[in-house]
């Protein structure tokens, strides 16, 4: 692999499921480094994607390089170079999480100190219980614990954050952040738009199978999608003018108003959530038809 070469190279991936085109000429590329999170509705097709880059699920079609490898075809020694979460490890319940933890640990050329991961996902006080007597949230924390005490130069994290509570949330971005200063490129996806706006050099939203859009957090959808919405009220009545330029919007407002106080004045961004919304809107037809 040279120097050059993305982390994570895709372009028209496909995969069927019987009749259902799960991915459907899916283009995605990943620089060493980076990290870059996948949105997109229940059943996009971000699940089959993340396998199949992981080497768990074959692609009917398209071009694939993980590390510079295809992982359909890819041997031991490019797996240790990957981090996966896994969902759960059920079968080993009656492990400790220290013990598991170490257990994983040996089978990577260069492991982290596993007392120091386990530190790292905040789980210091539960190092002696057994898996199985954990909650939720601290069973994903060891799920995420196991993914990166290989050291892996590619994170894949699979709505790592689900069941956490905020401060277990918060303290996992700050895990993010360590692996991405140690140089870890990390794809992940998530429901939570916060904290793909926390952590994300870019975002990627796919919708039926494709990607729709993608860009930093603050930039996804482009001009268009980012322009603020002054909102005013004359004699009772709401007004609202979508501008780039806010301020001289007010300002014009402001001269045009006796005693220069604007009713109601408000300057609103749209969030990425309400970009977001606007790009996968239609998404969920399927489900308006049945409900109605
Ligand atoms: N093993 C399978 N057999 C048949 N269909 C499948 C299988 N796995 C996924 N699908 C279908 O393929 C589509 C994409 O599923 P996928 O799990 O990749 O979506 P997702 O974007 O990860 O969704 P979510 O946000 O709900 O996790 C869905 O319509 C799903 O029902």
């Amino acid at each position: 692999m040279n120097g050059t070469e993305p982390a994570i190279d895709v372009r028209d991936l496909r995969k069927r499921y019987g009749a259902k085109q799960a991915v459907d000429g899916l283009d995605l590329t990943v620089d060493t480094g980076e990290i870059v999170a996948v949105l997109g509705p229940n059943g996009a097709g971000k699940t089959t994607t993340i396998e199949i880059l992981e080497g768990y699920r074959r692609r009917d079609e398209g071009h694939v390089r993980v590390l510079g490898a295809d992982p359909q075809h890819a041997g031991r020694a490019w797996r240790s170079r990957v981090g996966i979460v896994l969902q759960s490890a059920n079968d080993l319940a009656e492990a400790t999480v220290s013990e598991l933890v170490r257990h994983f640990a040996q089978y990577y050329p260069a492991p982290r100190d596993p007392d120091e991961v386990i530190d790292a996902v905040g789980l210091r006080e539960k190092a002696r219980t057994r898996v199985r007597q954990l909650s939720g949230g601290q069973r994903r924390r060891l799920d995420v614990a196991l993914g990166i005490v290989g050291r892996p130069e590619l994170l894949f994290l699979d709505e790592p954050t689900t069941g956490f509570d905020p401060e277990a949330r918060r303290a996992f971005w700050d895990l993010v952040r360590g692996l991405r200063s140690d140089g870890t490129t990390i794809l992940l996806t998530t429901h939570y738009l916060e904290e793909a706006e926390a952590l994300a050099d870019r975002v990627v939203v796919v919708r039926d199978g494709r990607v729709v859009a993608q860009g930093a957090p603050a930039e996804l959808g482009g001009r268009a999608a980012r322009q603020a919405v002054v909102r005013w009220s004359v004699d009772g009545t709401r007004h609202e003018e979508r501008t780039e330029t806010p301020t001289a919007v007010v300002t014009r407002l402001a001269a045009a108003t006796v005693g220069g106080e604007v009713a109601g004045l408000e300057v609103v961004r749209p969030t990425l959530e309400d970009v977001y919304l606007e790009l996968i809107g239609g998404a969920h037809d399927d489900m308006v038809e049945i409900a109605g």
